[in-house]
């Protein structure tokens, strides 16, 4: 049985077309011989309103109605690309976090990863030519379901490769790869065709949004490359990330939340705080200065410190970091009003020189 297995996210179903056409892309590869495991992840925005619309009802839910609500938004976005596969009579199933065989521990929201059983997906794709997987969700030994946290269908489709001893993950997005920038934000940005695990998964702590870091550490481990593919037209291989390159990026994070605190023990209480459940900071403290970011967003930071009885100013600014080829890195906190001309400048700066790909192009 050659299977593949694909991750479509959000940004892949922006009309009813897209489904269709990433319908009709997967009916292609079964075509071809192929079974497929299929990641799906919610409608843009659709997580978002899932939660904008509990807090509005109770600011402060507990963590297992957040677990049981929040991945809702990936079973809508799985039912309707299965249902856009049935449009095109390819033989399809689901397989819902109950059924998947994915096992985490009970830490809502951050649920990590404990047992991958592979068989309910081998079952299932011996009688179906796609089986579709919402991302993002698991169950934990209680048989609750958890989430995995934020945009973590990225590890959904990496863990099932992982499971299934596939080599290749392919993650299909609205961009066909990582660029040296967010080129949503920032212009002249170049694509980077290879990059290191390592290397991504400090370009995604630091908040970068095109990948989670936690996939890119799960399939670092489990030896998975992940192929950054385009969502549409010719669905090209943008980016491979594996064990090779080094390129000069630029990430400003404008989810990230910056933090100043009235002493540096107070930080440093933060700091432990946070990496206990790990939860992506960069340390900024300088002498006299007792500053850190939180990065890659949506975590109720301050409602966090505030239960560990810290009170930081929060700062009208964002992180911005600058990857060099050499390896060094700068972290800068621009005024969240000059935050993007200034990533501008510093990214003109960084390709100002020809070859700053260098061999990773
Ligand atoms: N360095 C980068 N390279 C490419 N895309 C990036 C980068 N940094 C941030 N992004 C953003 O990541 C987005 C894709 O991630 P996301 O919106 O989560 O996609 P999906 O919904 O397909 O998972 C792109 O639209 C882009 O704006
Ligand atoms: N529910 C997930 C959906 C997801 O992972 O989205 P995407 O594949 O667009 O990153 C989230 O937003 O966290």
């Amino acid at each position: 049985m050659r299977i593949q297995v694909m991750k479509f996210g959000g940004s892949s179903f922006a009309s009813d077309e897209h489904f269709h056409r990433v319908a009709s892309y997967i009916q292609g590869r079964v075509a071809e011989g192929n079974k497929v495991a299929l990641v799906v992840s919610g409608l843009p925005g659709a997580t978002e309103a899932l939660r904008a619309k509990c807090l509005s009802i109770n600011p402060e839910p507990s963590g297992e109605t957040i677990d049981c609500l929040i991945p809702l938004a990936d079973t809508i976005g799985a039912a309707y690309c299965r249902a856009a596969l049935e449009r095109q009579r390819v033989k399809v199933t689901t397989l819902y976090f109950s059924q998947l065989g994915l096992l985490t521990d009970s830490n809502y929201s951050r649920a990590r990863i404990q047992e991958f059983d592979p068989t309910p997906l081998r079952t299932a794709l011996e009688t179906h030519d796609v089986v579709v997987v919402p991302g993002g969700q698991a169950r934990n030994a209680q048989g609750q379901q958890m989430w995995m946290g934020k945009n973590s269908s990225d590890l959904s489709a990496v863990a099932v490769a992982a499971a299934l001893g596939v080599k290749d993950c392919e993650i299909y997005s609205d961009v066909c790869g990582v660029y040296s920038s967010d080129p949503n934000q920032i212009s002249g940005t170049q694509l980077v065709p290879e990059i290191s695990y390592d290397a991504a998964i400090d370009m995604s702590l630091s908040g970068a949004k095109v990948i989670h870091h936690g996939s890119v550490r799960y399939a670092k481990r489990h030896g998975v490359e992940i192929v950054c593919r385009l969502n549409q037209d010719d669905f090209r291989v943008g980016t491979r990330i594996g064990e090779k390159g080094a390129p000069a990026v630029l990430v400003l994070d404008q989810r990230s939340v910056v933090l100043e605190f009235a002493a540096q023990a107070e930080q440093e209480r933060a700091v432990a705080a946070l990496s206990a459940i790990e939860v992506p900071f960069v340390d900024m403290a300088r002498p006299g200065e007792s500053r850190l970011a939180v990065t890659c967003g949506f975590f109720d930071v301050e409602r966090f410190l505030r239960e560990n009885n810290l009170q930081p100013r929060t700062l009208d600014r964002y992180l911005a970091s600058e990857f060099r080829r050499d390896g060094s890195v700068s972290r800068h906190l621009p005024e969240k009003s000059t935050a993007q001309a200034f990533s501008q400048q510093l990214h003109d700066q960084l390709y100002s020189q020809r070859g700053h790909l260098g061999s990773a192009a």
